[in-house]
């Protein structure tokens, strides 16, 4: 699992290793590691390279500048463009000029064309001690700098994002790669087209028994967190999933949900709805009846993919919202939910474990008084409002429950963007809250599942959700 923490949370570990060893430890083991990382990126032979830094009046643009001072011992060719030249790092500026680098201010008139030739550009604009947008004279830089198509190096983190949500506010330096100190920071995950590859170096402060404030899935955690069947198991022993989809209009929508639990997990899948002959047409596997009421018992429940939004919708849904079982809605079930928001109510004072799968327009219609400027504050506060896990869909899909905790998923690709997407992922999701899985991990396994499939039949050369069924287990024997 990877971990994110806030800005805070990193000042605090921060205190506890500058007073342990010294800024200018901190900084020497900083600096050092964005110099290897760019050492290790360019290809040899390293004298004459041009490098240019961009360098910020706080410590991030230190470490920029004392960078520069090791790359220059490697022969490169270092130039140094100072934002604030009276209040520049004093310490790394020596340390850059007694490495024979050339200073200029932001404002020479050389600067465009240095930046241009550069074949390294490194960013110590800011770090985690501002807030975007960036100051003109700064953005300037940095807008000349994502021109060119030099490899890109931020220090800490892309100038221009906010380090705590990810919001990208005017001008943002785009990093191939960003070499962070400490922890990572949430930002980083969130934008991750301006961050590029995150490497993150401890420099001495150990993040260890600190809550992370949001976390992300990877392929290994993946693996131990998705239920293995035991020797003894038989069709019911992993838990069996309804799902409720499907309409006249949209009988598509029930078999590409079916398609995405019965491809998730070795099990049980009962459809009810109008789509028995077309689900089991295609999924012979699945269990088809009409009705939710003649389903039988199953762990949890999916409804709403293509469902329709009136008449026998909205009984359909009401009559699954009131059982005890864990409930995924997603879609359809989604729009009804906003027009009677005491639906969602009554499941949280009955203490009913919820969970939504709302895209951004889905989401504004049940949360209308939410901005989605902020998507992770926006999830968050989704959940707390609704006492529901929410799942909100996207580039980078975030998923908060009520107790505070938030995630984020860092598989897939816009490949995933085609019909029908979304209605997969419910199914997947679903069959891993049927199987156990407490809300949170259960939508976060199921959208990192769902994102890798889509990378997968991506790499296929593949099109059309269907082709996702295919790749949800890749690897038979554990998952990824
Ligand atoms: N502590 C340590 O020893 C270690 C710290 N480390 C490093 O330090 C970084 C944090 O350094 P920091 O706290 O100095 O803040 P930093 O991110 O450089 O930004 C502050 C500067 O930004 C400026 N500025 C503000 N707003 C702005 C705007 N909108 N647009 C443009 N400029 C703006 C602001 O100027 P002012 O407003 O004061 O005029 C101020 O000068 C951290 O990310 C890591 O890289 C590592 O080396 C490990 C050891
Ligand atoms: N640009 C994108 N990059 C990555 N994933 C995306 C992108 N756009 C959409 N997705 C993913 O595709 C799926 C689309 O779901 P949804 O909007 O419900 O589609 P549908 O209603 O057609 O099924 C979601 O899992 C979402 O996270
Ligand atoms: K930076």
């Amino acid at each position: 699992m990877i971990e994110a923490y806030t800005v805070e949370q990193i000042r605090a570990v921060e205190a506890l290793a500058l007073a342990r060893d010294g800024d200018a430890t901190l900084m020497r083991r900083a600096s050092f590691a964005v110099a290897a990382e760019v050492a290790e990126r360019v290809p040899a032979p390293h004298p004459g390279r041009r490098v240019v830094l961009l360098v910020g009046s706080g410590n991030n643009g230190g470490d920029a500048l004392y960078a520069g001072a090791f790359l220059r011992g490697r022969g490169m060719a270092v130039t140094a463009l100072l934002l604030s030249p009276e209040r520049t790092h004093a310490g790394g500026r020596a340390a850059l000029r007694r490495a024979g680098g050339r200073i200029l201010t932001h404002d020479d008139p050389a600067g465009p064309g240095i930046i241009a030739r550069a074949e390294v550009i490194i960013d110590g604009v800011v770090g985690i001690g501002a807030t975007p947008p960036l100051r003109a004279a700064a953005a300037e830089l940095i807008g000349q700098a994502n021109a060119t198509d030099a490899l890109r190096v931020a220090v800490d983190l892309p100038s221009g994002i906010e380090p705590d949500t990810g919001q990208v506010r005017g001008t943002c330096f785009l990093a191939d790669v960003t070499v962070t100190f400490g922890g990572i920071k949430v930002g980083l995950l969130i934008a991750d087209q301006q961050a590029g590859t995150v490497v993150n170096v401890p420099i001495g402060m150990d993040m260890t028994g600190r809550p992370a404030e949001v976390i992300a899935m990877t392929d290994g955690s993946l693996r131990q967190v998705l239920p293995a069947p035991a020797p003894a198991a038989d069709k019911y022993s992993g838990g069996l999933v309804g799902v409720v989809a499907g309409s006249p209009g949209y009988p598509g929508a029930a078999v590409l949900c079916v398609g995405g639990a019965v491809r998730t997990r070795p099990g049980m899948v009962r459809y009810a709805g109008p789509q028995a002959a077309a689900v089991v047409a295609r999924w012979p596997e699945a269990v088809a009846v009409d009705s939710p009421a003649d389903a039988g018992t199953v762990q949890a429940w999916v409804v709403g993919p293509g469902m329709g939004t009136e008449g026998q919708s909205i009984t359909l849904l009401r009559w699954v919202l009131g059982r005890d079982e864990p409930v995924l809605v997603d879609a359809d079930g989604l729009t009804i939910l906003a027009a009677m928001p005491a639906l969602l109510q009554a499941r949280r004072r009955a203490g009913q474990p919820t969970v939504l799968t709302p895209h951004d327009r889905e989401f504004s219609r049940v949360f209308p008084d939410i901005e989605l400027d902020d998507r992770l504050a926006a999830v968050r506060r989704a959940a707390w409002v609704s006492g529901a896990t929410v799942l909100l869909k996207g580039h980078r899909t975030l998923i908060a429950d009520p107790g505070g905790q938030a995630a984020v998923n860092l598989s897939g690709s816009s490949w995933l963007a085609t019909a029908g997407s979304g209605d997969v992922l419910s199914g997947v999701v679903g069959s891993l809250l049927a199987a156990g899985l407490p809300p949170l991990l259960a939508a976060s396994a199921g959208a990192f599942l769902h994102g890798r499939a889509g990378q997968r039949a991506q790499r296929a050369g593949l099109f059309g959700a269907h082709a996702l069924w295919d790749h949800l287990r890749a690897d038979p024997d554990g998952i990824g």
